[in-house]
């Protein structure tokens, strides 16, 4: 019937039937429509659309997937049962081509104590349950579940009495998790050496992720002549979840040169699919998860940055492009370099020269080392305030503070003044006022404080604070800013600023009135 040899592999999404089971990942009606849209616009080949014998409301949903649904073939899950086979079977029905998915335990852990059956009959419900499948469509898919624990001699009997039966899929699942890569393939080239239909059905995996090997082993399986591979987006599923869906086609894309296996799935759709699996499911994707966390084709070290500047080979081995991201980013933290840094102030629209980046990166790197996050607005706080303040008569050197509920409270402040370090102690009636007082006693001016204002550049408890300070001197308003992490200092850089000015203004002014003498 179909050709083992060949290479296209089907993918069968299990989204809204395993990935469903997760506990806190059920999904209502209008949620798994909209699932079930982004799976057949991504190119699934087979959507498992529920359990329709769980519950009413499983029914209705597989039931309407299967009349809404364009492309992919939708199946239901059923047990070897004759109630639940024939509500798959009314549940898919509409379906462009309805498959009914049954399956029964087949290792003696689950046969002894979970059906409490003998293997005889096991093997009787088999033979009944796919042929009462068969009755009411062509496509039938036969599981045997915990297929990895099972003995070989009998999982290859099950197989058999499946496919003459009726079976046109055939899946050894990993139900627990348990198996290995090469003990997962070398069970698909055992059942289809050994079963003597084997080839008048396709073999399928189904791989459990609790030893983190359901990706591998999913591989490993189609290596072994499996051609349908189960798996879920975002890898939701019961326990630690089941293969990832964009694990395995990234793989089979990135790796074509060793794994030559073609499927129907669009990438560039991984990326919109994953966010609104995440959504609905309210599942958050892990930040270091592979093709879809956020940090998947994000860089923040500098020797890294450097290398992707310079050509994006150097450590990107998938185009962001080709699982729908719009672009690398890179990340600016403590771990930066100049050449990232420069390059950020560029696209950020700044060209400060070698010594003035020289002294915006110092800041950065300071900047970087306190706060959790450096976000773009952080920069342009911080090389707005370096390039207001740089070339100062007046500069901000160092601040400390004694806040708190014990009055009053001091600010030991020192400025720079025309070249010249000087350090003041003053008191007042909070730190701010404080700080005011050192720099009146630093620099003494008349000017009056107009206003102060405070706000967060960023979200969190670490954001910078920028400050803005207006004085007035006479009928002259001057206006500073200044940010930092630390509200106090971004409030002393902001006096300091607006003090520049006053005092630029008034030398502007002596200037002028000696002019006209
Ligand atoms: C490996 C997997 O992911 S399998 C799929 C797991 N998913 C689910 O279970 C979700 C949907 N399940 C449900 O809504 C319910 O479990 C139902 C409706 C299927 C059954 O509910 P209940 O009738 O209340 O039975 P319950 O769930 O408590 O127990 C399961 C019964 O099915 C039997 N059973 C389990 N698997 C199979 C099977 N493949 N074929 C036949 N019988 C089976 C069990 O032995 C047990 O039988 P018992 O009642 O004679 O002891
Ligand atoms: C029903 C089968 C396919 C299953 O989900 C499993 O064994 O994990």
């Amino acid at each position: 019937m179909t050709d083992q040899n060949n290479d296209r592999v089907f993918i069968f999404d299990t989204t809204l039937r395993d990935g469903e089971q997760c506990p806190g990942a059920s999904m209502t009606l209008e949620e798994k429509l909209e699932v079930a849209d982004a799976l057949d616009a991504l190119g699934v080949d087979i959507m498992e659309a529920g359990f329709p014998i769980a519950s009413q409301g499983d029914f209705e949903s597989v039931s309407e997937i299967a009349r809404r649904v364009k492309n992919a073939s939708v199946a239901g899950l059923s047990r070897a049962a004759p109630k639940d086979i024939d509500r798959c079977a009314e549940a898919v029905k509409h379906a462009r081509i309805p498959r009914i998915h049954t399956f029964i335990s087949t290792s003696p852990v689950h046969m002894q104590y979970k059906l409490q059956m003998a293997p005889e009959r096991v093997l009787e419900l088999i033979a009944s349950s796919v042929a009462r499948a068969r009755n009411h469509v062509a496509s039938v898919e036969w599981s045997a579940e915990d297929g990895t624990r099972t003995e070989h001699d009998f999982l290859c009997r099950c197989v058999e009495t499946a496919i003459n039966a009726g079976a046109t899929t055939i899946n050894i699942p990993d139900t627990v998790g348990y198996t290995t890569p090469d003990e997962y393939r070398a069970l698909f080239e055992m059942v289809r050496s050994r079963v003597p239909n084997a080839d008048k059905a396709i073999f399928s995996v189904h791989c459990h992720n609790d030893l983190g090997m359901a990706v591998a082993n999913s591989i490993a399986g189609v290596m072994g002549g499996a051609r349908q591979i189960e798996c879920t987006i975002n890898g939701i599923g019961e326990r630690a979840g089941n293969a990832a869906l964009e694990e395995i086609v990234m793989a089979l894309k990135t790796r074509a040169d060793v794994l030559p296996y073609k499927n129907n799935i669009d990438t560039t759709l991984l990326m919109r699919t994953s966010k609104r699996v995440s959504a609905v499911t309210s599942f958050p994707v892990q930040y270091n998860k592979s093709i879809v966390g956020r940090n998947a084709f994000a860089h923040e070290s500098g020797i890294h940055q450097d290398g992707m500047l310079k050509n994006a080979h150097t450590y990107e081995i998938m185009t962001p492009e080709s699982v729908g991201v719009s672009k690398t980013s890179l990340v600016m933290g403590k771990h930066s370099g100049r050449h990232a840094f420069k390059e950020k102030l560029k696209e950020l629209g700044y060209d400060l020269g070698d010594n003035g980046l020289e002294v915006a990166f110092t800041r950065f790197k300071d900047l970087a080392d306190r706060k959790k996050v450096v976000y773009d607005e952080d920069i342009v706080a911080l090389v707005d305030d370096e390039i207001a303040n740089a070339h100062e008569r007046i500069q901000v050197i160092a601040l400390s503070v004694m806040a708190g509920t014990k009055q009053p409270q001091s600010a030991a402040l020192t400025l720079q003044i025309d070249g010249q370090q000087k350090t003041y102690q003053a008191t007042g009636n909070g730190p701010v006022d404080a700080i005011f007082n050192a720099i009146r006693a630093l620099a003494p001016h008349e000017a009056k404080l107009e206003l102060f204002q405070v706000h967060a550049v960023t979200e969190g408890t670490d954001a910078q604070a920028e400050v803005s300070v207006r004085l007035s001197d006479g009928d002259v308003v001057s206006a500073g800013k200044g940010a930092d992490p630390d509200t106090l200092v971004a409030s002393a850089r902001a006096y300091v600023s607006a003090l520049n000015k006053v005092f630029a203004r008034r030398a502007r002014g002596t200037v002028e009135a000696v002019a006209a003498l």
